[in-house]
């Protein structure tokens, strides 16, 4: 009947994402094999997040979602460069949060598809060489650390890039049986909850070695979003206790002082983090992340409701602005940098209550991004959605191949690789839980 042959309509778009994922795959190799980053429109290449060394960023982030599509030649491809090339030893600094997040987590993430123990060995080597950047005297870690000597470097750094690596790392605890890893991520994220405001908030910059706070402003997006996205984890993945605890106090003061209605659409505003005064209503694209968030840890009647209102941004502009502006409907930030969050929020939602509502979502994001950021050699940020025609940048983020892909074909495929019921994917939308094997041979 319908049911089926709307089903069957998923399914087949599922196979264009797939097909999308191998061509961009194909083109990747043929380009900038072993390099961080293609540049697409140019078919050279650039490098992430070394200045100039390349960790072959783009094959890490991409293994899972190649597993998960069942592109099992290109995975294999993937995996026999990263058993042969791979190697952090390299005497340079790098961000502890984005090469957590993207080569612990792309790591950990390939060994839970196919069990090699050389990526999980890999895993623990890069974690080893970011730990000591966590020996601060408040243990929430230095911004940037030298892969070769631990250094720390900049002690300025953001509540994301305090508290973002309790999944992975307690994972990597997990299966090495090394409890170090988890305790210095937990360290971390109680040392950054503890030095909250009286209004139970969080600014976007803190010094780690004093503890002081360089910003006043509270927000959903850049800087604070996956602090709050991992204390829900930490309950969901590991049943962290003082996870959720931590989460539901700041969810409640969120919820109290940032929701602004505004002609029927929800926004949550930037507000002053000690009396909740408005500082700012343009909203960044990263926020829209947090309607999946919200509805996972219990407030889906929000959640949706602010999914809805990028839904609404998403048909404006034909893909999101970089920075909206609530209160004109104008785009603050132009530019697209190919970011994956409202497809996170839509896959999210869908798999809590499976309204085909948040499908057409993630169909109508893959669909923009086909007519908009496809180039001759993969797919590519933009410079300016509102320029007519649109006009593309040259860059292609490694999220691209851990993130959206993968989202839009769990969204579309019903696939037997992946458990629908019990799974976990984090920021970076690795998948630490849930993969099936041996389901479709
Ligand atoms: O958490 C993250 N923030 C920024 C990137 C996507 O926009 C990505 O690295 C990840 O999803
Ligand atoms: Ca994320």
């Amino acid at each position: 009947g319908a049911a089926r042959r709307r089903e069957a309509d998923w399914h087949a778009l599922a196979q264009d994402v797939k097909a999308e994922m191998a061509w961009a795959w194909d083109a990747y190799r043929r380009q900038a094999w072993g390099k961080d980053e293609i540049r697409p429109v140019s078919g050279s290449f650039s490098s992430f997040p070394l200045k100039t060394h390349h960790l072959g960023l783009t094959i890490v982030e991409a293994l899972d979602t190649l597993w998960v599509m069942g592109l099992d030649e290109r995975f294999q491809q993937g995996v026999d460069w990263v058993k042969a090339e791979l190697d952090f030893d390299v005497d340079g600094d790098v961000s502890v949060f984005e090469t957590s997040i993207r080569f612990v987590g792309g790591l950990l993430s390939a060994h839970h598809a196919c069990g090699d123990p050389v990526l999980l060995a890999k895993a623990k080597d890069l974690a080893d060489r970011l730990l000591p950047a966590f020996q601060t005297p408040t243990a929430m870690p230095w911004r940037f650390v030298n892969l070769k000597t631990g250094v720390g470097r900049e002690s300025v750094t953001s509540p994301a890039d305090i508290a973002t690596y309790l999944p992975e790392w307690g994972t990597l605890s997990r299966l090495t049986g090394d409890p170090r890893y988890a305790e210095a991520a937990r360290k971390a994220t109680a040392a950054l909850f503890a030095r909250r405001s009286r209004l139970d908030m969080v600014a976007t910059q803190i010094d780690v070695l004093t503890g002081a706070w360089r910003s006043r402003t509270a927000t959903v997006g850049s800087y604070c979003d996956s602090f709050f996205e991992y204390l829900w984890d930490g309950w969901q993945l590991f049943g962290d206790a003082e996870c959720k605890r931590m989460y539901d106090i700041c969810t409640a003061a969120i919820l109290r002082h940032q929701p602004r209605w505004q002609r029927g659409r929800l926004w949550f505003a930037d507000v002053d983090f000690e009396t909740g005064a408005t500082v700012s209503t343009v909203q960044d694209e990263l926020a829209s992340f947090y309607g999946g968030l919200l509805g996972q840890g219990g407030a889906m009647r929000e959640g949706a409701a602010y999914t809805e209102s990028w839904a609404g941004v998403q048909a404006r502009f034909g893909v999101l602005p970089e920075g909206y502006d609530y209160a004109t409907g104008a785009a603050a930030q132009p530019t697209n940098a190919l970011r994956p969050e409202l497809a996170d929020a839509a896959f999210n939602l869908w798999l809590l209550d499976r309204d085909e509502r948040w499908r057409e979502i993630g169909r109508d994001h893959f669909l923009a991004m086909k007519r908009w950021n496809k180039a001759a050699y993969g797919y590519t940020d933009l410079a300016d959605v509102t320029s007519v025609p649109k006009r593309q940048a040259d860059h292609c983020p490694g999220y691209w191949w851990s993130e959206q892909m993968k989202y839009y074909y769990l969204l579309f495929a019903d696939t037997p690789r992946f458990d629908y019921r019990t799974n976990y994917l984090s920021t970076e939308g690795n998948v630490l839980l849930g993969f099936r094997h041996g389901a479709d041979g």
